[in-house]
């Protein structure tokens, strides 16, 4: 009976032993994989771990932003390997280095001369390796950047927009008050849709813009998803999903170029027309796939992250009455202030929306819409004494900078006040991101939401069918009824 018990114990402690040094074993194969052709710099890399095999730490970081603590994730790594702020890591398939506090943050976003955009190939494949984010030059991203963000950037540039903008938020309300209940956020990224295709195509009938649109929801989930090509795999949908917006917008470039060699009176200039248009220094124009892929991008960033905040700033001013009372007092107090022949809303009066921008600011603070950024070191380099090797991937994690509780004290409240006086420190706010790929529809974002809280705050509220109800946060964080409610009007202002 003894040898017996001896024996067992022998083989319980001889399995334990196997399957640690197995599990240890396969946390090694990727530090062996990636870090051994380092020679010595492998000595100065940023503390962290490669996770598993092929997958790395996508299995950890999926369960996080699939729970209901989707910082969970960092926080384990500041857990394990103290503050450091840079950690090593494999994400999206690549060797990378995450960073997650302001200076280093800052460094990488501002070095055009170390750092690249480096966005996983997955989420390439979605958005087009001829958009911002593919493989373009550096001149070119700043020549293309140049022609399609000055007409939707600055206030002044802005000012053509305001009045179809208005338009349609008083028409959708009008329209969301009659309907009971709906899911509030898809029909605010219809109405930002509708928005970005005015700008972009001079707007499309309602039908194709639908169609459209729905393509573009189901684009978007395939982005931070896992890249599966395989049916029921949500990136396999969204490979699907792009294929389909591709042939609709190469029959609106097809029709364009018709029309421009046919005798038809000349379209509205907008953005389609200025890329068919633009020529770079040596008489070169911009060929069918370049185009599509700028418009893929283009009014997939314009619509989504518009929608979303503008949601999320809805719910949260619902949610802390004190702040909804505030913000609807200064809207009032902007009609009562109008002389009486004004009709609607002017850019001067959406500048003098103090207490609102407070309100956009901590919305886009609190939910952090682009909580990663993803860019490529192009050559070896040291950040606060680590060194990111060429080649390596660098994540600028927002999301943890904008919950830091030594920058943003109580930092998941809601708190527009915090903003009274404060001028955030460098690298501790970047909704828009920065440096030269910081975010050209921001100035168009701000405007859009400041209009529609301003009709919305004068005459309606919004009543949530579930207001408990569980949250998603990938590949943005929204509630998982897509925000069930019911719009009602209140006053007639
Ligand atoms: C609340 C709304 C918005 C948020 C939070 C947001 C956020 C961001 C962020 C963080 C970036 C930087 C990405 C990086 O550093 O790699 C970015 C880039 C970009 N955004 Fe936005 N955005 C918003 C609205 C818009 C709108 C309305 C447009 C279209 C007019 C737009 C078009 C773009 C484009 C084209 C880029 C790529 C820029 C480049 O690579 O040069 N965004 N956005």
């Amino acid at each position: 009976m003894e040898n017996y018990l001896e024996l067992s114990w022998g083989l319980f402690v001889a399995i334990f032993a196997g399957l640690v040094g197995l599990k240890w074993l396969l946390r090694s194969v990727n530090c062996w994989l990636y870090e051994s052709n380092l020679g010595e710099k492998r000595f100065s890399l940023p503390p962290g771990d490669m996770g598993w095999p092929l997958i790395g730490n996508m299995w950890s970081f999926l369960r996080a932003f699939k729970s209901s603590n989707p910082d969970s994730f960092i926080s384990s790594f500041v857990s394990r390997f103290g503050p450091s702020g840079l950690y090593k890591a494999l994400m999206f398939g690549n060797p990378s280095i995450i960073v997650t506090v302001p200076e280093a943050c800052k460094r990488v976003l501002t070095d055009d001369e170390y750092f690249k955009p480096g966005w996983p190939s997955s989420t390439l494949k979605l958005i087009g390796r001829k958009s911002f984010i593919g493989s373009i030059t550096y001149e070119e991203h700043k020549r293309l950047r140049r022609l399609t963000a000055a007409p939707v950037n600055g206030h002044e540039a802005l000012s053509i927009y305001v009045g179809y903008i208005e338009e349609n938020v008083k028409l959708d309300l009008e329209k969301w008050a009659g309907m009971g209940q709906i899911e509030f956020l898809t029909e605010l990224r219809r109405l930002t849709f509708r928005i970005i295709m005015h700008i972009f195509l001079s707007s499309e009938s309602e039908q194709v813009m639908e169609a459209l649109e729905k393509e573009y929801t189901t684009l978007n989930y395939g982005v931070r998803a896992m890249a599966i090509n395989l049916p029921g795999f949500a990136y396999y949908k969204a490979l699907k999903a792009r294929k389909h917006l591709v042939a609709i917008f190469q029959t609106i470039v097809d029709k364009r170029r018709e029309r421009r060699t046919d005798t038809q009176p000349t379209l509205k200039k907008d953005m389609m027309e200025a890329l068919l248009d633009t020529e770079d220094e040596n008489g070169r124009r911009l060929d069918d796939e370049e185009i599509i892929d700028i418009l893929v991008m283009y009014l997939n960033a314009g619509h989504e992250s518009s929608g979303h905040i503008t949601m999320w700033a809805t719910v949260f001013l619902q949610e802390h009455p004190e702040v909804f009372q505030k913000a609807k007092a200064e809207q009032e107090a902007i009609v009562r202030n109008r002389p009486p022949t004004q009709n609607g809303l002017t850019l001067k009066e959406v500048r003098q929306m103090d207490y609102l921008s407070k309100v956009i600011d901590e919305t886009l603070r609190v939910v952090t819409f682009s909580f990663v950024v993803f860019r490529e070191a192009k050559a070896d380099v040291n950040i606060s004494g680590y060194t990111i090797p060429k080649g390596w991937r660098v994540l600028v994690w927002f999301r943890n900078i904008h919950h830091d509780p030594e920058i943003y004290p109580d930092p998941k409240e809601f708190n527009p006040s915090r903003w009274d006086g404060l001028t955030p420190k460098a690298g501790t706010y970047f909704p828009f991101g920065a440096g030269s790929r910081m975010c050209p529809g921001n100035d168009l974002a701000k405007l859009e939401i400041a209009i529609f809280l301003h009709y919305f705050l004068l005459n309606y509220e919004f009543e949530r069918y579930n207001p408990g109800c569980g949250l998603m946060y990938l590949p943005h964080q929204r509630p998982k009824d897509n925000c069930l409610g019911k719009i009602k009007r209140v006053s007639q202002l």
